[in-house]
């Protein structure tokens, strides 16, 4: 197959995908604004090279929160693996393990987090939580990633309630199919009872503290997009921010990412790495955030799409590309490292 771009992965996964999966895949919330926004944005973006600088090959490595990723484009977390393909998380997970990068595995994951960590040796896992109002089973659920060899908790704060999805409502899509469910969300005191994932707008910073004493996982918050709050992450002992408005699936008109992360970067003012997500498809994407500031990003969406058009070979190849695109900016923009960009170096077009 000739994969040879993002795209061509996602017009083959539209092609594999029963519509109704692929529009909750690809869809978002409201009139979608937010979901174009965060591609859009970096389209208006251009950068700005650097000549003469007598570099080598460069170096694409970061290490974050005590994890090792050779390229910094990192898995995002992202529901259902299953209904994209058969082998599902263990596929992404494998594949995330061979790009030696960090995969955030989800709590709505189809495959119990401790499983994808056994099909995958050696891959570097983090968790990623909805806190729940039950906070028994939302310890059980940190005991099971803890369990699995996560090592860090990436809690999700921009959902206290379900994003209003129309393709979904459109398509009566609400549910897995019969033979899939969220394997997290096993109850081991009540059998095989498969708890609902509740979301809750009356989580509070206290809850953020409640996790801090209940594990020394380092805790990453995603979903921050106004400063007021990264400073009081920061207060609240946060160990990274992850600049995020969930793909544009959940309050729509939220800005693009990539807008937001000079904002956020200042207030963090260098005390925590701050992470991104959303509308990343290239590595130029990827350059324009680690200039604005950001540590590493992550993608979700093109992650699907390898998984639905070719399993773990689909998953790999996504991101290979990204990581070969990365390396060749960074040579035609004169830097030896990701750390060599600057703000500088971005330059708003239009
Ligand atoms: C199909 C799908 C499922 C998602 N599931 C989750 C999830 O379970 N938990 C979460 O925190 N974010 C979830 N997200 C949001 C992603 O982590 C991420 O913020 C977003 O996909 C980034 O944008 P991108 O798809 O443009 O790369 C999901 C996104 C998609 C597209
Ligand atoms: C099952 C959902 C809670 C997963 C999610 O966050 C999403 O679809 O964006």
């Amino acid at each position: 197959m000739g994969f040879g771009t993002l795209r061509a992965f996602e017009d083959e996964a539209r092609a594999r995908l029963e519509p109704a999966h692929y529009d909750y895949f690809a869809g978002g919330a409201g009139d979608e604004l937010t979901v174009r926004a965060n591609e859009a944005a970096f389209a208006r973006l251009g950068l700005v090279p650097r000549v003469l600088r007598g570099a080598a090959k460069p170096e694409t490595g970061v290490t974050l929160l005590g994890s090792r990723a050779a390229v910094p484009v990192l898995v995002a977390p992202t529901a259902f693996h299953r209904l994209a393909h058969p082998e599902g998380e263990r596929a992404t997970a494998r594949a995330a393990a061979a790009a030696e990068t960090v995969m955030i595995v989800s709590m709505a994951a189809t495959v119990a987090v401790g499983d994808v960590a056994d099909a995958a040796p050696g891959a570097d896992l983090w968790f990623q939580l909805y806190v729940q109002p039950d906070a028994a089973f939302t310890e059980t659920l940190v005991r099971r990633a803890e369990a699995a060899g996560c090592k860090a908790l990436v809690v999700t704060v921009d959902s206290p309630v379900m994003g209003l999805r129309e393709r979904d409502l459109r398509n009566g899509f609400h549910d897995l199919p019969e033979h899939l469910c969220c394997e997290n969300m096993r109850d081991g005191a009540h059998g095989d009872r498969v708890r609902p994932i509740v979301m809750s707008p009356e989580l509070s910073w206290e809850d953020i503290d409640r996790l801090r004493e209940m594990t020394a996982l380092p805790i990453v918050l995603k979903g921050v997009t106004h400063p007021a709050d990264a400073r009081l992450a920061l207060d609240h002992g946060v160990s990274a921010i992850m600049v995020s408005n969930h793909g544009g699936r959940q309050l729509d008109t939220v800005p693009a990412t990539i807008d937001l992360l000079p904002d956020i970067v200042a207030a963090a003012g260098g005390a925590v790495p701050v992470l991104l997500d959303g509308g990343v498809r290239r590595g130029t994407d990827v350059l324009k955030a680690l200039a604005l500031g950001a540590t590493a990003v992550a993608v979700g969406r093109p992650v699907i799409w390898g998984l639905a058009a070719d399993g773990e070979r689909g998953v790999t190849r996504v991101l290979g590309l990204l990581r070969t695109e990365v390396e060749h900016a960074l040579t035609l923009c004169g830097c030896a490292s990701v750390h060599e960009l600057e703000p500088g170096m971005v330059r708003r077009t239009c």
